[in-house]
């Protein structure tokens, strides 16, 4: 606000930068009001016309209201022009302290804003005013006032220092908003970052938490777990093995893990996370994996996948992967997921024995019973259960580790379930070659739990060393969470990760398959490698071989073309024969080989 009461009174008011508001042009009918006289323009900028003028016609006009009527009142008049005189206007415009009397004859000074929607109104002083004033009231348009263009010219640099004050506002403003919208900007798009964040650490934190308790719970003997807590805990494992596999389903290996997906679509709670995916939704997967069926040899770390409940649809994909990779993985095995989830857990609590007891599971035929750890492998250690087609094996190794009977029951229903899945797969394999399928029927089955004790110290060294498994096919039930295993690529000698995928089963063949394929099946070569810091458990089926008899290569696989690659040896001469050369990773077999 600015005043100077020595030269005029002041009734109007600069309002800068809070009369912003609209901005119409002035009504020209104003600047001709016939109430007013000697109107004459003194100035103008781009925020206001000046004007000069002397109150006519009808001769006082109360000056009364308040400022903020007039404003508004004004406002309304530039908003929707009305036939109004100025002088109405001019008379509505009074001092913020109440009414006065615009006496006629006086000379007013109106600027009319038109940027910033405001009336100034300048009265000079009275005593200046009387003594200027006409009979008839009019005023000469030449008649200036002794000092009025020092006020004109103070009014015109007031208006232009608002002017530009106001443009610098404006543009500060406009500046301020940007910035406030840029900072909000940030903001959110930090806290959104920070958000994902944190729910991808809380969850993982969770998903751990959940797990490690879970495993501790289930596999302390002396915490009472229900079978129905234990089913509820089987959901929520269920569910984040399947998250994982969709996890790795969404992200990079769509094509790959299809054919798993469409497998595991089968049960039950897979179908409500796929249906989830929306777009990529079940019926355009299954269609996905149809379509595909016949071209897809390859899982993601290179492990083909077999169906078992597509033969003989397979047969081509499992004699291929016999003999090029010695290693596949089969879905639609027909163990239940129920049955090996409680196998898993009974085998971890039996290998959370003392080892005394561990050590009452003896030797059957070499290197079939408990395997301390040792200095070849010192975080390894292992159970075993030679012949577990025989209910009498599979008592006695239950008796030696005081098994419970829910135990029992458990390990029984595997060791027969895994043990008649080894000799389809083996059969499947016959028929892949064109051979009978029942040549195994009365192999020796053998299982073997294992125990990896993976301390922080041990991360990036070898849990187990290389090694090929002695007999036939080994059927690996793996961790769900813990990887490590590594395949040894036949063409290439190099080693591929395989990555747990829960739910299927993992199949090696060993030594035995290589001479009884008269050397057209791979014996894949295997490590485990300790990638964390954790407990890692895996249970591995092998078919080994004949019983007594010695192991040969199928009649029908040998003749004049492919002549007997290897001497014949019963199973337990050729256990004795590695663990005496300590020969593991097939060499042993080198030593039976025909022509070397
Ligand atoms: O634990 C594993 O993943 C592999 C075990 C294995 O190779 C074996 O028991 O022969
Ligand atoms: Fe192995």
């Amino acid at each position: 606000m600015m005043q100077d009461s020595n030269s005029y009174e002041y009734y109007g008011c600069f309002q800068m930068g809070i009369q912003v508001r609209l901005f119409h042009p002035v009504p020209k009918e104003y600047l001709h009001s016939s109430e007013l006289r000697d109107i004459m323009q003194f100035g103008s900028s781009n925020a206001a016309v000046f004007f000069k003028m002397r109150v006519a016609g009808i001769g006082a006009s109360v000056l009364c209201g308040s400022w903020d009527k007039c404003t508004c009142y004004f406002r309304k008049l530039v908003g929707r022009p009305q036939k109004k005189s100025l002088i109405e206007l001019v008379s509505k415009l009074g001092p913020k302290a109440g009414g006065g009397v615009l006496p006629l004859g006086e000379e007013i000074c109106v600027a009319l804003q038109t940027h910033i929607n405001d009336v100034m109104l300048y009265r000079y002083s009275k005593a200046w005013s009387a003594a200027n004033v006409s009979v008839n009231g009019d005023l000469s348009n030449n008649f200036k006032p002794p000092g009025v263009e020092v006020y004109e010219k103070r009014l015109q640099d007031l208006s232009k220092a608002t002017e530009e004050l106001h443009a610098a506002e404006e543009k500060a403003k406009r500046l301020i908003t940007e910035m406030l919208m840029l900072e909000e900007r940030i903001s959110r798009l930090e806290k959104t970052k920070l958000m994902r964040k944190l729910e991808a650490v809380t969850k993982d934190l969770a998903d751990a938490e959940s797990n490690l308790a879970i495993k501790n719970a289930v596999n302390d003997p002396s915490k009472n777990v229900s079978s129905k807590e234990v089913a509820c805990w089987k959901e929520q494992a269920d569910t984040r093995v399947m998250m994982k596999i969709l996890k790795r389903f969404k992200t990079s290996s769509l094509r790959n893990t299809r054919q798993t997906i469409g497998t595991q679509c089968r049960v039950h709670f897979l179908k409500a996370f796929v249906e989830s995916l929306g777009a990529i939704g079940y019926t355009v997967l299954k269609w996905g994996w149809r379509k595909r069926r016949r071209k897809m040899g390859k899982e993601k770390e290179g492990i083909p996948m077999i169906d078992l409940s597509n033969f003989p649809g397979e047969y081509e994909k499992l004699r291929e992967a016999c003999q090029d990779s010695g290693c596949f993985r089969v879905v639609n095995h027909g163990i239940p997921l129920d049955l090996m989830w409680d196998m898993k857990r009974v085998v971890r609590s039996l290998l959370d024995l003392p080892m005394e007891i561990k050590r009452r599971n003896t030797d059957v035929i070499p290197g079939s019973g408990y395997m301390a750890p040792s200095q070849v492998n010192p975080l390894y250690e292992a159970l075993g259960l030679y012949d577990m087609a025989s209910s009498h094996a599979v008592q006695t190794f239950c008796s030696q580790l005081d098994a419970s009977p829910q135990q029992r029951e458990i390990i029984e229903k595997y060791a027969q379930a895994i043990s008649e899945l080894a000799m389809e797969i083996g059969g499947k394999l016959a028929e892949s070659l064109g051979l009978k399928s029942d040549f195994c029927k009365e192999w020796a089955c053998q299982f073997r739990i294992n125990k990896y004790n993976f301390t922080p110290e041990a991360v990036g060294s070898t849990g187990v060393q290389i090694h090929t498994d002695s007999g036939f096919l080994t059927i690996l039930q793996e961790d769900e969470n813990v990887g490590g295993l590594e395949v040894m690529e036949k063409k290439s000698g190099t080693f591929i990760p395989v990555d747990p995928l829960p739910g299927t089963l993992l199949v090696n063949l060993g030594d035995v398959a290589a001479v009884w394929s008269n050397g057209r099946l791979c014996n894949v070569k295997h490590r485990v490698q300790c990638k964390e810091a954790a407990i890692r458990v895996s249970i591995a089926t092998f078919l080994l071989g004949p019983k007594e008899a010695a192991v040969e290569a199928a009649p029908e696989l040998v003749d004049a073309e492919h002549p007997r690659v290897y001497a014949p040896f019963t199973i337990e001469e050729y256990r004795k024969l590695r663990l005496s050369t300590k020969l593991q990773a097939g060499e042993a077999l080198e030593l039976l080989r025909f022509n070397s």
